[in-house]
């Protein structure tokens, strides 16, 4: 389980960040959605060690994540950052590999080997993976990211704008991805969304930001309404429901 406890994030004088309390218990795909500069990758950020939070701890299972051995918790909690630019010449292996460095520090046993296949396989990117990054596409690359937080088979896994990039095709295949990945691995998936009928299909609850504060937190159908977006994003949204299902109106009126 991930407890913040006050957790706050200045820049300067400018609070980004200001959540009093949040519990996100094991299990589950939890999207975070809001406008931009709301302060979800900030939080995001914090609660993967990223970086440090201004007041407040972020504890995982009883203890400050600040204090947990390094290597420990890496093989707890993996993240997939918004900005993933690296110097280096990499292909896709050799990305997802390192994935894998807190479980082989850097040699890569035959668990490590099936991992790394499967990851590449899970974003249906075996053609690729020995394609050097910079080679690759936009989305291309972004699956690749995706196989390097999926191959560290971490119990946490959080995306930061996973769907930047990929074509609905891909886009669906991940969201789907990451359902399987809870429902039938019993992971737990942290993913901040901008499209709001991905959050609303996909997620077992949404927690919606503005100005660095929950405004709401729940269900998708609590959140996902007229009223909640309305709020968050300074415009009307409508929500329309078709066959029990959310769909969001993303043109306004
Ligand atoms: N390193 C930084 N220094 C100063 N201000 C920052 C820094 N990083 C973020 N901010 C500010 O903090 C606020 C929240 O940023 P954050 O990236 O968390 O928002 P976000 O909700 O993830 O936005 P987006 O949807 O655009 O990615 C923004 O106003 C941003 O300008």
């Amino acid at each position: 389980m991930i407890e913040l406890k006050n957790l706050r994030q200045n820049y300067g004088s400018r609070t980004v960040v200001d959540v009093d309390a949040l519990t996100l218990p094991e299990g589950g795909l939890t999207s975070i959605i809001g406008p931009n500069g709301a302060g979800k990758s900030s939080l995001l950020g914090m609660i993967a060690g990223l970086q440090r939070p201004t007041r407040g701890q972020v504890i995982l299972d009883g203890q400050d994540i600040l204090r947990m051995p390094r290597n420990r918790f890496a093989r707890r909690l993996a993240v997939l950052r918004q900005d993933n630019s690296i110097n280096a010449r990499l292909t896709v292996r050799d990305l997802v590999g390192f994935g894998r460095y807190p479980h082989s520090r850097g040699r890569l046993n035959a668990c490590d080997v099936r991992h790394i296949a499967h990851a590449i396989k899970l974003v249906a990117l075996e053609e690729y993976q020995h394609s050097f990054l910079d080679e690759m596409s936009g989305g291309q690359r972004q699956r690749a990211f995706i196989a390097m937080v999926l191959a560290q088979n971490t119990e946490y896994a959080l995306f930061d704008e996973p769907l930047n990039s990929l074509d609905i095709k891909h886009a669906v295949g991940i969201m789907q991805l990451l359902r399987r990945a809870v429902d039938q691995h019993g992971k737990t998936a942290i993913v901040v969304l901008h499209d709001l009928n991905f959050a609303a299909r996909h997620s077992d609850r949404i927690i919606a930001m503005r100005d660095g504060k929950i405004i709401a937190d729940g269900k998708p159908e609590n959140v996902i309404t007229t009223d909640v977006l309305s709020k968050i994003y300074d415009m009307k949204l409508n929500v329309l429901k078709q066959q029990n299902k959310q769909i969001v109106d993303v043109f306004g009126k």
